[in-house]
């Protein structure tokens, strides 16, 4: 019997093409990952009829379990996956593309794992592109970084990455357009998380404890699975740091100056433990604001300087006090804000700003790079 996919690839569109499947593999399917396959779900026929394009999400996977199904998940994925069994490799995922021909593979990370980005070469050798909303590929090892580029590069494959910084803001593929034709990047500046973003807009102006606004940050899916990445600076730091990498800069992580706004007593806590005592932040945050002068607020900055030609440039993330008069000062909500200072713009830089993270924005930035690499394949 002929299969929806088979059936799809005959079918005319609106435009006379035949469709293109695009076979995808999920994984992580958490906040961003599990709004990601909602909002597949919901416009899959629509991008079939309009671009001639269907996504066909043939395995989605947490850390535990893998759903496979080579005429794509239902509604009731979430069920499903449940009920497989514990345990699986992502060479089985390989396989069974292998085994029923699927042909148009792109694998996506949306975990927040250390660890999956091990998987990424095997993948690429599989024959999947690569798209991730996890920074962890770009911002480990220079080596690693380099060597995945070979792999993509021997097997004409394509990474894209735009989520890992500013969300589904438009940022990487500005830097990369920019650079590649040639434009010399000289700064980038700004405020790059939207969680602390979200956090030192509110907390500077409102009458709350700074846990009750970090509990209602989690709430909006802002913070990273352990919003001590966000409060340690760290995760700005890998923005940053992707950022670099973008314009051929060879930093490492440890090479970045960064500014942790963790109390001692709190680094090395369980996640759990950590979340289960947050007002322990409170005092050292409250003291902070209550040096401030009038008038000023707070704002958690990054900034790319140096000579940028150079092999290495200067990566530095740290707290300061603005006016609240300022661009910065202004920031509302989530909103992240980026200024590239280039040499043909000079002292006006080009400025990107708008909502740096959640799962909504950061999930329709995931899908825009399926899209792209989709239009491209
Ligand atoms: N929340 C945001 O605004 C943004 C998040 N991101 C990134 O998105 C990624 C996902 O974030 P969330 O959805 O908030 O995390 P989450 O914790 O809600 O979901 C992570 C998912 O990954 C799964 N997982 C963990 N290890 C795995 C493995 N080895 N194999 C397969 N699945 C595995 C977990 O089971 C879970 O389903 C993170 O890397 C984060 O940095 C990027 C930009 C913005
Ligand atoms: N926690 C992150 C989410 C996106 O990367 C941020 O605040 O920017």
């Amino acid at each position: 019997m002929e299969t929806l996919v088979q059936a799809l690839h005959k079918q005319p569109t609106a435009v006379n093409t035949e469709v293109k499947v695009i076979n995808l593999a999920l994984f992580g399917h958490g906040l961003v990952g599990g709004t990601l396959i909602s909002q597949i779900l919901e416009s899959q026929q629509n991008i079939a009829k309009r671009k001639g394009i269907y996504l066909n999400i043939f395995a989605v996977a947490n850390s535990k379990r893998l759903l496979l199904n080579e005429n794509g998940i239902s509604n009731q994925w979430l069920d499903q996956i449940s009920q497989q069994p514990e345990g699986y490799s992502v060479q089985q995922v390989i396989d069974f593309a292998k085994q029923h021909q699927l042909e148009n593979l792109i694998a996506v990370d949306n975990t927040a794992s250390t660890t999956f980005i091990n998987n990424y070469e095997l993948l690429v050798n599989g024959d999947f592109h690569l798209i991730s909303s996890n920074k962890i590929a770009n911002t480990i090892s220079f080596k690693f970084y380099q060597s995945l580029r070979e792999t993509l590069h021997k097997n004409n494959k394509e990474y894209l990455y735009e989520t890992n910084v500013g969300a589904g803001l438009p940022l990487i593929d500005t830097i990369k357009l920019l650079h590649l034709s040639g434009e010399n990047i000289t700064k980038i500046t700004g405020v790059f998380s939207g969680t602390l973003s979200y956090l030192f807009n509110n907390f500077s102006v409102e009458n709350q404890p700074f846990s009750a606004i970090l509990q209602q940050a989690i709430a909006n899916g802002y913070t990273e699975p352990d919003p001590r990445e966000d409060l340690s600076g760290n995760d700005v730091a890998r923005k940053l740091l992707v950022l670099a990498r973008e314009l051929e800069l060879e930093n490492e992580f440890d090479e970045i100056k960064i500014q942790n706004l963790i109390p001692e007593p709190l680094q090395a806590l369980s996640v759990t433990e950590f979340l289960n005592q947050t007002d322990k932040l409170d005092p050292y945050y409250q003291d902070l604001k209550n040096k401030l002068e009038p008038n000023h607020v707070l704002r958690y900055v990054g900034e790319l300087s140096g000579d940028l030609q150079q092999a290495k440039g200067i990566l530095e993330t740290k707290l300061i006090a603005v006016s609240a008069f300022t661009a910065l000062g202004q920031l509302k909500g989530s909103d992240s804000i980026f200024e590239i200072y280039t040499e043909s713009y000079g002292d006006n830089p080009i400025i990107i700003q708008g909502a740096g993270a959640g799962a909504k924005v950061t999930a329709r930035g995931v899908f825009g790079d399926i899209l792209r690499l989709a239009s491209k394949n």
